[in-house]
């Protein structure tokens, strides 16, 4: 039987990751990690460390998890460059499931809004907004700016020239090229993100709504489970296109 540590396991995200543990027949809960207790002291009773965190903390646990050879699933949102380039170069030693949403409907909503970058994305005004809950700590959320990069990436542009993140202090009307974002937070909003596609006459919504967290929980299991088939030596940076095979 798989044996999968939790970090974070206090958390909103942990909590639900450890309910759908105890739900499960072929995966068992060995050790949750919180901030009390050293990751160090049990390297040898885990075979995947599931981590939704904070990236400092993330940082952490992939480093010890790097030079002990361990698998990890990270659900963390909300690196800085700097913190990401860190991240990479860790995953160098380890395999690594690295997502900013694990449902299965943002990811099949990645797949969409290729397909629809590619058909109207030139012709539109594309603006993403995002709503969550009131103790989000990153905005914009991660998903959200997974989404733009689909688009900036499906439409040859750089999100970090191309992005625009709210519109105060601008005086000049849209540009075509950039690509928008609004960010609400609020009350227990679990997650919402809607892309819109503004065209002449018309306009084409992308939406996503979570209303339980059970969902990415879900997700991140299923990446654990993909994740034990990888052999341990070959690090690399996977995604939720892999574990559902969405080429
Ligand atoms: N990929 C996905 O599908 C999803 C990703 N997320 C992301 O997951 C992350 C966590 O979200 P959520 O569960 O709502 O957040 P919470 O704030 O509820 O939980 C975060 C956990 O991290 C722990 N933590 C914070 N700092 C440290 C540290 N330095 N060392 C060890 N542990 C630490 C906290 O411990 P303590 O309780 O002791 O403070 C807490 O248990 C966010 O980045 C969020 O965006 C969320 C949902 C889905
Ligand atoms: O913090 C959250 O709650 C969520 N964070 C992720 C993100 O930043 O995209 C995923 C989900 O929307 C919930």
């Amino acid at each position: 039987m798989l044996k999968i540590a939790v970090s974070g396991s206090n958390g909103r995200m942990g909590q639900a990751i450890i309910e759908a543990i105890e739900q499960s027949n072929s995966i068992k809960l060995v050790i949750k990690i919180d901030q009390n207790n050293n990751l160090t002291n049990y390297l040898d009773n885990f075979d995947v460390l599931i981590d939704f965190t904070y990236p400092a903390a993330t940082l952490g646990y992939l480093s010890i998890c790097a030079k002990a050879g361990k698998k990890m699933v990270i659900g963390t949102t909300g690196f800085n460059d700097d913190e990401f380039n860190q991240l990479t170069s860790l995953a160098k030693n380890i395999p690594i499931v690295f997502a900013p949403n694990m449902s299965v409907g943002v990811n099949l909503s990645l797949k969409l809004l290729e397909i629809a970058a590619k058909v109207i994305g030139e012709d539109s005004d594309i603006e993403i907004v995002e709503m969550h809950h009131r103790f989000k700590a990153d905005a914009p959320s991660g998903t959200a700016l997974k989404m733009g990069e689909v688009i900036a990436d499906t439409l040859g542009r750089d999100l970090k020239t191309c992005a625009v993140y709210g519109r105060k202090g601008i005086k000049q009307i849209r540009d075509r090229n950039i690509i928008g974002f609004s960010t609400i937070r609020g009350g227990d909003v679990v997650g919402e993100h809607t892309v819109s596609f503004f065209m002449q006459g018309e306009r084409v919504e992308i939406t996503h709504k979570a209303s339980s967290r059970m969902t990415f929980a879900l997700g991140a299991i299923r990446a654990a489970e993909w994740l034990a088939k990888v052999p341990s030596n070959k690090g690399c940076i996977y995604s939720m296109k892999d574990v559902l095979e969405m080429s």
